[in-house]
């Protein structure tokens, strides 16, 4: 559940190796063997290991003589001549060339030819040892080529600790990237690989205990996981009453569906009382569950609430946002969601007006990029980066939305949500999300907690909604009402 940067992997293997005196061949020995065996789990008659000139290139090695150990019929294709290969890049090609492994230096066409004749014997495997946590500029050369070649190729590849071009710390592709079926991280799974657009490329993502000592801080980042709310949300006992689980109030603008999708959402979040106020609460046709408020002021119809939801469905009223926060903070109230509309006016082309308090930003790509003055392109393609500077910028906890939603906090603090499929993309979703984290909000978890919480729970009524009507059919309100499974299914997983 840990997701590490290149740069921490750094100081974690320099740390077993100099302070834990864990030889770096060991380490790489115990690498090339769990690739090996995930390998193997593709049931392979052969194996093309393409090895760069780095460390990851060891693995391949090393992972090239377990093969051979176990049977399979392997060749290397090394995209250097091992004559240069540096200290411990130099000893493992030693090893393995020591155990009979055949080895060819990389021109192009090689990987295509060599598994084409190999796949006369049977089924092929495909492992890429060319780049790592080393990759550090776009690939070019023989190195885009044998990437295309890969890419090209029937066969199952099984990537070494990320797939070559994946950025290792921050997802982003450097021009290309192996697509791969499975990726054997080593000791902890690679932020690059957890986010778009270095998932996409990941396949199935296994970890690899190699007997690194990791230091695990609240540096690291991670996937939002149940039990980090274990105490926090889903127990309640005979002695609470509606009281004890808070009041959110939710604006009403213009569009009035969008805030009843979020005061529902928000009522099956477990919320004690959702009160809706504003210009167009009176008008619209509530739940019953719902109280709605007289006031057309915002202010003055939630100074009793815990938290507010401010954005959906505001429409051209969301200019006063800024205005409400402030009188808001004056009541004591100073948690909340803000979505949509509302998120203009907490920043604009790169220009923030810091919001002060529990604050959770929900912003899909296209409203962080205007938020932060970006292209949608390079939101997507930079999303960690997008997330955190919106975070620390507004001094609010920021929500990206999409496949594996970001939630990052004003001091660094990161997490990436495993939950959610195609079956969210559909209007209304967002505002359901606002819902729930308003909610959430409202019962007391703080603004961290309550967005990664709340993006989960999102996600996985999300999945369920898509299981029982298609990703195809599933409505915004489906996910609403696929929101207690969820949290079955968050309550199971606390078991
Ligand atoms: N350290 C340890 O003890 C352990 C390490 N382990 C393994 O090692 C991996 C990290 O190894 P690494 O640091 O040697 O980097 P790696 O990814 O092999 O790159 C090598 C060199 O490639 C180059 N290069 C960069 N970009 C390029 C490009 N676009 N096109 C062409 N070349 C490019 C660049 O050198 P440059 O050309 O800039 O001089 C870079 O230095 C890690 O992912 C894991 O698999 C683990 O098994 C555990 C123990
Ligand atoms: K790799």
């Amino acid at each position: 559940m840990y997701l590490v940067t290149s740069e921490q992997m750094r100081s974690f293997d320099h740390d077993t190796i100099e302070t834990y005196q864990v030889p770096a061949i060991v380490l790489m020995d115990h690498a090339g063997r769990a690739v090996a065996d995930a390998v193997l789990s593709h049931l392979p008659k052969a194996a093309v290991v393409v090895c760069g000139k780095g460390n990851n290139g060891a693995d391949g090695w090393l992972c090239a003589r377990w093969l051979k150990r176990a049977g399979i019929a392997v060749s290397v294709v090394t995209l250097v001549d091992p004559a240069t290969l540096q200290a411990d890049a130099r000893l493992a090609h030693s090893i393995a060339d020591a155990a009979g492994v055949r080895w060819q230096l990389y021109e192009p066409g090689v990987v295509r030819e060599t598994v084409a004749l190999a796949q006369a014997t049977g089924k092929v495997a495909i492992v890429d040892a060319i780049l790592g946590t080393g990759v550090s500029r776009p690939l070019t050369g023989e190195f885009a080529l044998v990437v295309d070649e890969i890419n090209q190729v029937q066969a199952a590849v099984v990537a070494i600790d990320v797939p070559t071009g994946v950025n290792a710390s921050t997802g982003e592709v450097h021009g290309r990237a192996v697509q791969a079926t499975t990726t054997v991280a080593m000791a902890a799974e690679k932020l690059g690989t957890a986010v778009t657009p270095g998932a996409l490329y990941a396949g199935q993502v296994r970890v690899a205990d190699i007997g690194i000592e990791m230091r695990l801080d609240d540096a690291i980042a991670m996937y939002t996981h149940p039990a980090l709310f274990r105490g926090q949300y889903g127990d309640r006992d005979e002695l609470t009453h509606k009281g004890s689980f808070g009041r959110v109030g939710i604006a009403v603008g213009t569009m009035i569906g969008a805030a009843r999708l979020a005061a529902l959402a928000a009522a099956k979040a477990g919320v004690g009382m959702v009160v809706v106020g504003g210009e167009g609460a009176k008008g619209g046709e509530w739940a019953p569950d719902i109280v709605v408020r007289s006031q057309t002021d915002v202010p003055a119809a939630f100074a009793d609430c815990q938290a507010v939801v401010i954005g959906p469905g505001l429409g051209d009223r969301a200019h006063r946002a800024q205005a409400w926060l402030r009188q808001l903070a004056d009541c004591g109230v100073r948690r909340g969601a803000i979505d949509a509309d509302a998120l203009a006016f907490v920043a604009q082309d790169g220009r923030f007006t810091p919001v002060a308090g529990e604050y959770v930003l929900t912003p899909h790509p296209k409203e962080a990029a205007r938020m932060l003055g970006w292209d949608v392109s390079a939101v997507q393609a930079r999303r960690i980066e997008a997330a955190r500077e919106i975070a620390m910028r507004s001094g609010a906890v920021a929500l990206l939305k999409g496949y594996r939603t970001i939630i990052a906090t004003p001091d660094g603090r990161l997490r990436v949500n495993p939950t959610g499929d195609a079956s969210l993309a559909v209007a209304g979703t967002g505002d359901v999300l606002a819902g729930v984290v308003g909610s959430l909000l409202a019962q007391g978890l703080d603004a961290f907690a309550a967005a990664s919480l709340g993006a989960w729970l999102h996600g996985r009524a999300g999945e369920l909604a898509g299981q029982a009507l298609t990703r195809v059919s599933a409505t915004a309100s489906d996910v609403v009402h696929e929101l207690p499974n969820a949290l079955k299914a968050y309550l199971q997983s606390l078991r």
